[in-house]
Parts: structure tokens; C-alpha cells; sequence
């Protein structure tokens, strides 16, 4: 009987890439394999490193698992509940499944230390370990010819999970997987919290988390409150020169708006080219949550009442604005609107408020709908 042939694909997918997918795709389709087993690394609950969740990595290897017939998750790692080697990962798999013949497959920057794995010296006499390069010059050529090592070129687009977490590369990234890491919000000590301090992330995710809380009472969707939320603020913190850069490229007619409030626009413009949030729902809530507008959605009002009532304010009249906004939403966003507006004539002067909020204050406080 001829054994099925099989690539095992051992990392932490954290998360899954393009060039994880075209590795698999080059052994199914050049090199004769008949099914590629991505086998997800367990963490350590108790290491510092330790990233997302494996349910949020099970998740993102499904949605390939779910598009391509010759993929298949295997969670002996994670079943073990434990950090486990490869060498006894690949002598299970062995063991329990006799019919098939197995390679396995690794990228050329783990040659570096590959003879560290454990059992290093068993390890290579139970299957034909065949490399990716990651880079066709630089790569440790000693151990290659050492151990008699095959190498393979694919259609590299020069991906890391380091990267794509860092936001760099995302068009290239597999857009579904894009918008699972978005809408729950992985990656955000790397994605927001290189863009702010520490307050302001507290308040971040405050803000999350009273958007979702007002979400649920008031019917909107929780899961784009807590988005919209949660990243109201991505831009906060940046230089005058950014935001400027953003504007002039995308939005130049805000930049007559006042300089504190540019962050909204620019977040909203950040959220939409770089971290490639299609949702239109999020990115106008953003948009809208410093001065608002006089086209506001539900999840706009919410977005921008949590921001002004969020855990952490402390100002006088914050419990009756929290109390109201969780009686009537409506009523708890016209008092929040009059609150932002004479702060800012009182901060500002009447000259220099902008024109969104003085229609925004003009539509839902005075009423003038015309
Ligand atoms: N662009 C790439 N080229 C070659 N191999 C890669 C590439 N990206 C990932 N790999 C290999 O895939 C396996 C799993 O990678 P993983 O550690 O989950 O992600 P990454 O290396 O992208 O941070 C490793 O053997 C890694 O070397």
C-alpha cells in the first residue's frame, strides 16, 4: 500500500500569514504531499512572552483549515497542555499514525538552532526535515550540507508574525485573518500601546469597555462598540507632523478644524489605511467621538458619551452623566454635547471651536435643524 504523504508544519501561528499558507500550497502543490498538518505550539500560561490566546490561534488556523481542502490543524501540542518538543511531537505523530509518511517542514531561520531542539540526534533520523528559505543568500549553509538538509524557494512575500503584529505589511496579510485580529482586538500592546502611555491606553480601554457596556443596554452591536471604542484614541498621542502628514493626504478640508480634535479624523484615517478596518460602522464612530457631527448613528453616540463618562473621569458632574446615559441615550448625548461645547468656549474662546462641534451643538442642543 502506498502511505499517504504528509507535511508537518509546526509554529505559533500567532498569527497565521501568506507565507505559511504559500509554504503549505508549494508542498501540496509541487512537492507531492497530499495533506499539510499545521501543528500549533502550546504557551506557556506561566511565561512572560506569551501571546494571544490559543483559542484566538485555533480561530485563525480554521479560517485557512476552512479555505483549503489539503490543510488540516493538528492539536497534539495544544491538547498536551504543556510545552512539548518537537521530537516528542513528531514521535507521536509517527507512532499513532503508521499509514502515512511524514516530513517536516521549518524555515530557514530556525537553522540557527537547530541542533539545540531536544534529542537533536534521534530527532533527524525520524523524518526528512525539508527547509523554507526566508532568505535565498542569508542562511546558515553549514548546517544545511551538515545533515544533507533539501531547501526550497515559494512565493515569499517576506512575511513574519512579528511584523504582521507590528502592523507593518498588512495588504499582504490574508484579509480574513486581518479582520479576525480586528475585531478582537489582538495584538494591542504592540498595535496601541507603542502609540500612547500608559493613561491614555487605561483609558482606551476603559472607554472599550463602556461602549460595549452601552452597546448592550441600548441595543447597538457590543462587538463594534467596544472596537470603536477601544481605539477612539489611536491617534491621540501623535505629533502635530503626523497628524498633519494624514489630513493632507486623505482629509485636507479638516485641517481648518482645531488641532485637538484632528485625532478623531486621523485615527479614523489610521484605523482605515493601516490597520485595514473596513468596517464603516467603527471607522465613522471614531471619527465622530471628539465633536461629533450632525449625522450621528447610535454606536457614534455611544462611542462618544463613553469616552466623556469612561471609569476613570473623575469630574463633578460624571455620575449624573453616567446615570443618564444608561436612562436614555439620547438625553445623556445632548448633555454631553452642551458639556464639550461650553468647556471648549470657556478653554478656547467662541472663535476657535471648530465648526463641526458648533453644528453639532447647534443640531442636537439648540435644535436648529436647518
Ligand atoms: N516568510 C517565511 N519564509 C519561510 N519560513 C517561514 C516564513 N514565515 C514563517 N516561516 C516558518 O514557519 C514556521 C512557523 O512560524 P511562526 O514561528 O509561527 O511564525 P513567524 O516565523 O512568521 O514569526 C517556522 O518554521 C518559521 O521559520
Amino acid at each position: 500500500m502506498n502511505k499517504k504523504k504528509i507535511a508537518l508544519f509546526g509554529g505559533s501561528f500567532d498569527p497565521i500569514h501568506t507565507d505559511h499558507v504559500n509554504i503549505a500550497k508549494t508542498c501540496y502543490e509541487k512537492l507531492g504531499f497530499e495533506e499539510v498538518w499545521f501543528i500549533p505550539a502550546y504557551l506557556n500560561p506561566f511565561k512572560k512572552a506569551q501571546l494571544s490566546s490559543i483559542k484566538d490561534r485555533l480561530a485563525m488556523l480554521r479560517i485557512v483549515e476552512e479555505k483549503y481542502d489539503f490543510i488540516r490543524i493538528n492539536q497534539y501540542e495544544i491538547s498536551n497542555n504543556r510545552p512539548t518538543s518537537t521530537f516528542e511531537t513528531l514521535s507521536y505523530i509517527i507512532k499513532h499514525y503508521p499509514d502515512n509518511d511524514f516530513a517536516f517542514i521549518m524555515g530557514s531561520d530556525q537553522l540557527d538552532t537547530f541542533e539545540q531542539w531536544s534529542n537533536f540526534n534521534q530527532l533527524i533520523k525520524i523524518m526528512p526535515f525539508k527547509v523554507f528559505l526566508r532568505d535565498e543568500k542569508n542562511f546558515n549553509q553549514e548546517i544545511v550540507k551538515k545533515y544533507a538538509l533539501e531547501t526550497f524557494t515559494f512565493n515569499n512575500n517576506f512575511l513574519s508574525s512579528t511584523d504582521i503584529r507590528q502592523l507593518k505589511n498588512l495588504n499582504k496579510q490574508i484579509p480574513k485573518i486581518n479582520e479576525y485580529i480586528n475585531f478582537h482586538l489582538l495584538y494591542l500592546p504592540e498595535r496601541m500601546g507603542g502609540q500612547m502611555d500608559e493613561a491614555r491606553y487605561q483609558h482606551s480601554i476603559n472607554v472599550g469597555k463602556m461602549a460595549q457596556k452601552l452597546a448592550v443596554k441600548w441595543g447597538a452591536d457590543e462587538n463594534k462598540a467596544l472596537v470603536a471604542g477601544t481605539l477612539h484614541d489611536i491617534a491621540k498621542c501623535w505629533t502635530r507632523e503626523k497628524n498633519l502628514w494624514y489630513l493632507e493626504h486623505y482629509l485636507p478640508f479638516l485641517i481648518e478644524e482645531p488641532f485637538p480634535i484632528w485625532h478623531s479624523f486621523t485615527g479614523m484615517l489610521h484605523l482605515e489605511k493601516d490597520w485595514l478596518i473596513k468596517d464603516q460602522e467603527i471607522l465613522q464612530a471614531v471619527f465622530n467621538h471628539t465633536v461629533g457631527s450632525i449625522d450621528m448613528s447610535l454606536l457614534d453616540k455611544i462611542v462618544f458619551c463613553a469616552d466623556k463618562i469612561s471609569l476613570e473621569r473623575d469630574y463633578d458632574e460624571v455620575e449624573t452623566m453616567r446615570k443618564l446615559c444608561f436612562e436614555d441615550i439620547e438625553q445623556g448625548f445632548i448633555a454631553l454635547v452642551k458639556m464639550q461645547y461650553e468647556q471648549a468656549i470657556k478653554k478656547h474662546g467662541p472663535n476657535s471651536i471648530g465648526l463641526l462641534l458648533t453644528n453639532t451643538y447647534n443640531y442636537f442642543v439648540k435644535g436648529e435643524k436647518d
